[in-house]
Order: C-alpha cells, then structure tokens, then sequence
C-alpha cells in the first residue's frame, strides 16, 4: 500500500510492516521477556512519544507482573535527522534503585538518544538496565548499542507510523511505513 501525501515536497508512505507482522513480533518480545524477567518486578519505562502504542501492546502480552513509567527525551525537532543534542525532558516518578530496569523504545536510529537515557539511568543505582527496541536502523549507529529484545532490523530510511511521527503527525497509523520524497517531487514541484 502506498500513500501520496499532498505536502510540498510530495512524500509518499510504503507499507514496511503490517499488523499482523508487527503482532507476531510483540508477542515474541513479550514471551521472551516474561521469560526473562519472571520474579523480578521489572520497571517498564517507555520513552515518550513514540514507544507508547509499542508499549500498550506488549505490556498486555507480558504473563508477569510489571510497574510502568516514561521518560521524556527530545532529539528529532520537527525534521528527520538528530540534533545530536538529546535532552530529557520529563524523568520517571518511581524509585530505580535497585530496580530490574527494561528501557521500551520505539526506534534505535544513531543510538544517541539510548546512549543518554541509559546514562541517566546508571546515575540510580539500578540492579540491571536492558533494553528492548521494535526497530533498529544498525546501518545509522554512532555509538554502540546492546539492544537485549530486538523486534525489526530495518533499512536506513525514515518510517512512521504505529507510534513514530514526522513532525508530529501520522503516530495513530496502526501499520509501519517508510516515508520518502515521492519520485516525481521533482515534476509536482516544477507545476506550480
Ligand atoms: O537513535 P536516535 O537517533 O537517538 O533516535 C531514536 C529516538 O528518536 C525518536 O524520538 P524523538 O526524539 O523523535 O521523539 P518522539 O519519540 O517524541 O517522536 C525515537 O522515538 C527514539 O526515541
Ligand atoms: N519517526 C521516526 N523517528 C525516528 N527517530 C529516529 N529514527 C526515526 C525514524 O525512522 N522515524
């Protein structure tokens, strides 16, 4: 399925993944870490905006008990590339001391904005901090990064949808999609 979205330049939407695949991926993130994580207790922290519908899912498949909370960071501005510059905006509320910490994101692109929260993290004294992202862009990597629950390994293009944004918009899409400059951008652009 592909969407032309009427903006200047042209963007054009293609479906990477559809519900289906995105729910066979869930559940098995969500077995492995009931799995892993059974007795402990674990801290599920998504970090806002764009882990919040891929953190509804998978909590509501995990079989053990959780705790949930969200950290804030800002990186993206409105465009598709990173500021380098990762601020966290909002902090967690619950203690982490001690805590069996799984950080949820939505995407790993440079790796930059992980690199920052588990920074923050280690300041509190967590007994362990993992991570467990749907997507990850390895080809974007600046920093290294140890991602223990991994859903998709995806090209280097921008995707949207079921959570992510482009400048705000398109996270209520329940399906994935690359997001590109339509082809004839070019021609459409050239028309006015
Ligand atoms: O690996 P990185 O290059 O650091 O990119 C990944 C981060 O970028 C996006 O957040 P963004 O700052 O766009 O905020 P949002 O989740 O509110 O859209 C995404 O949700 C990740 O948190
Ligand atoms: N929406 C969106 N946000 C990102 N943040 C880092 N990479 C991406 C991406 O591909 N899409």
């Amino acid at each position: 399925m592909t969407i032309i979205l009427a903006v200047k330049p042209p963007f054009e939407l293609k479906r990477l993944y559809s519900r289906e695949e995105i729910s066979e991926v869930v559940r098995r993130l969500s077995a492995q870490i009931s799995r892993d994580f059974a007795g402990k207790d674990p801290l599920v922290v998504g970090v806002l905006k764009g882990s919040v519908i891929f953190l509804s899912d998978l909590v509501r498949e995990l079989s053990i008990p959780t705790e949930i909370d969200f950290i804030g960071t800002s990186s993206y501005g409105n465009g598709t590339t990173s500021t380098g510059q990762i601020k966290i905006t909002a902090e967690p509320t619950a203690r982490l001391a001690g805590r069996h910490i799984l950080i949820i994101e939505d995407i790993v692109d440079t790796g930059l904005c992980i690199e920052a929260i588990m920074k923050y993290f280690s300041k509190h004294k967590p007994a362990s901090i993992s991570i467990c992202a749907l997507m990850d862009k390895p080809a974007r990597h600046q920093v290294r990064v140890k991602i223990a629950y991994s859903g998709f390994t995806i090209p280097d293009k921008f995707v949207v949808g079921y959570g992510l944004d482009f400048s705000q918009h398109y996270r209520h899409l329940p399906e994935i999609f690359t997001m590109e400059e339509a082809p004839d951008a070019g021609q459409l652009a050239s028309d006015d």
